[in-house]
């Protein structure tokens, strides 16, 4: 391995760490992370077992995912920004909670789609 690439190998790894703590700063003080980790968990499980397509579980809980730890980024910014009550404060945390609901409500879509049919398969008669 060149330094260079040792050097971006290390950067990298870096960049992954701070990204992790940033992912367990949401798991521990935000709720709905919780249960949406849990949520992806699960669907992810059903889908293993019940061998339903992996691709569109798997991108919309990383949407999902995704949303919830920008919506909680941005709740900090703001905070900082404004702490306190502000018309354009609340614009900004309402417009990304919703932006989250919205993904979410489209993640039920999915599932309902993707997992339905097996899931029905399995409960009239046995595993695929
Ligand atoms: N600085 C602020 N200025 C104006 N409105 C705010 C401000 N902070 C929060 N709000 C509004 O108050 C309501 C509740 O805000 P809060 O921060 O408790 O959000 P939340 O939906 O409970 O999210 P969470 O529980 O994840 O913090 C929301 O409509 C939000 O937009």
């Amino acid at each position: 391995m060149t330094g260079g690439s040792a050097l971006s190998l290390r950067r990298f790894l870096r960049s992954a760490g701070f990204a992790w703590a940033g992912v367990r700063h949401a798991y521990r003080s935000q709720p709905n992370f919780r249960i949406e980790c849990w949520a992806a968990a699960l669907a992810l499980s059903l889908t293993a077992v019940l061998g339903a397509p992996l691709a569109p579980i798997l991108l919309t809980c990383a949407l999902v995912l995704s949303l919830e730890l920008l919506n909680t980024a941005l709740e900090a910014v703001v905070d900082l920004a404004s702490p306190e009550l502000h018309p354009l404060a609340k614009v900004a945390k309402d417009a990304a909670a919703a932006a989250v609901l919205l993904a979410s409500l489209g993640a039920l879509g999915v599932g309902a789609v993707v997992l339905g049919p097996p899931l029905l398969g399995v409960l009239r008669g046995g595993l695929p």
